[in-house]
């Protein structure tokens, strides 16, 4: 069984004032204020990028770091002109042209920013709680979801910036759209709902795109997430579910050179998000239960989770990718449905291994 060729993110943070101006924006931006900014870059590097193996995720978190370093505490205008979360996204696209950049996403709030593809083509996007209770009504007998219970369920919509005729897209337009809907699902029941009797994840993720893209054609993917840890990706055409674990493991960069702090034993949190993708079973109105997704990566986790993954020979090069390829030829032996393994370390700087075309990446 082959694995991925592996993409690598990496993530960096800067603090930054800056003045906006265009026709159309929300007036407040055009006062001068300033952000605590999140850029992440997903690029594929070749193999001896970094200098060693295991050392490639390292090599694109110093690239990044190195340009966001030269905004911190800075003025944007000064660098960047019209210093739009976009901009500043095409910015570094500029900076890192040596490297294979697939995607960038700046995060200029907690709740909004945008994503660049490879060919510079924009995304916005913004995040939104609401709350709820639900209860799912097919669920086998003795499931903890058959019982009425709740969430403070967030959703994300991501919409491309520009139509074909050129018109621009703002994040204040995606307040406006969600706004009814809003209305309808916080505070509320959603078994109540027209159309939500059996409220999934994924029902939820494409009741919303149902009601959005009409009056929203750029509109891409709609994600729900039902807790912090999973949720479901609806693009109007097929679903996508993740789940989230932490791991805690003891690693080693074997391949290090002497006096890189990596060569020594050290250990991290590493956040490891399955991504999954299937047909609705539409009797119980999901993919595949996120409790059977955790079930059968129960086993994998124990093998990594409070572990000195340095002893053991798949884990030489004590990165992200080995511990993503393990978890992902073990998962695919369990389950066909896997399409991708994502592993960050706790500063944002990881690997993703994914079969899919890039889909959407989740906010920080
Ligand atoms: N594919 C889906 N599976 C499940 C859904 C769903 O909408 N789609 N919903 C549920 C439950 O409603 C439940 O609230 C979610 O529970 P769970 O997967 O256990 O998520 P937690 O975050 O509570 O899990 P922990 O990892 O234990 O924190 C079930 N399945």
């Amino acid at each position: 069984m082959k694995s991925y060729p592996p993409l690598f993110r990496a993530t960096s943070r800067f603090e930054a004032a800056r003045q906006l101006d265009f026709p159309g924006l929300n007036p407040s931006l055009g006062a001068l204020h300033g952000h605590g900014f999140i850029v992440s870059v997903l690029a594929d590097l070749p193999e001896d990028a970094g200098g060693y193996p295991g050392g490639q995720a390292l090599q694109l978190q110093q690239s990044v770091q190195d340009h966001a370093s030269t905004l911190d505490y800075g003025f944007l205008n000064d660098t960047i002109a019209d210093p739009t979360d976009a901009n500043i996204g095409r910015w570094m696209h500029d900076k890192l042209a040596q490297l294979n950049v697939k995607r960038i996403l700046v995060q200029s709030t907690p709740a909004s920013g945008v994503e660049i593809d490879a060919d510079k083509t924009v995304f916005l996007w913004r995040k939104y709680r609401f709350h709820a209770a639900h209860q799912l009504p097919n669920v086998p007998a003795g499931h903890k979801c058959g019982r009425m219970h709740g969430h403070g369920f967030q959703v994300v919509l991501h919409a491309q910036e520009q139509d074909h005729q050129g018109v621009r897209l703002t994040h204040d337009d995606l307040d406006t759209c969600w706004a009814p809907l809003a209305s309808q699902l916080d505070y509320h029941c959603l078994n109540d709902i027209p159309g939500l009797s059996n409220p999934t994840s994924e029902i939820l993720s494409s009741w919303i795109w149902d009601k959005l893209s009409p009056a929203l054609p750029q509109l891409k993917w709609v994600m729900v997430y039902e807790t912090a840890s999973c949720g479901s990706i609806f693009d109007g055409k097929q679903y996508r579910i993740w789940k989230d674990t932490t791991i805690d493991s003891a690693v080693q960069f074997q391949c290090a050179p002497a006096g890189d702090p990596r060569a020594a034993i050290h250990g991290d949190t590493y956040t490891v998000r399955l991504m999954l993708s299937a047909p609705l079973d539409s009797k119980m109105g999901w993919t595949i239960d996120f409790g059977d997704v955790k079930t059968l990566f129960d086993p994998i986790f124990k093998s990594l989770d409070h572990q000195a993954l340095y002893e053991r020979v798949e884990f030489r090069e004590g990165d992200t990718t080995s511990i993503g390829n393990y978890v992902l030829l073990q998962m695919k032996a369990e389950c066909p449905h896997i399409t991708g393994v994502q592993v960050m370390g706790s500063d944002g700087v990881g690997t993703i291994l994914d079969s899919n075309s890039l889909g959407p990446g989740l906010p920080d």
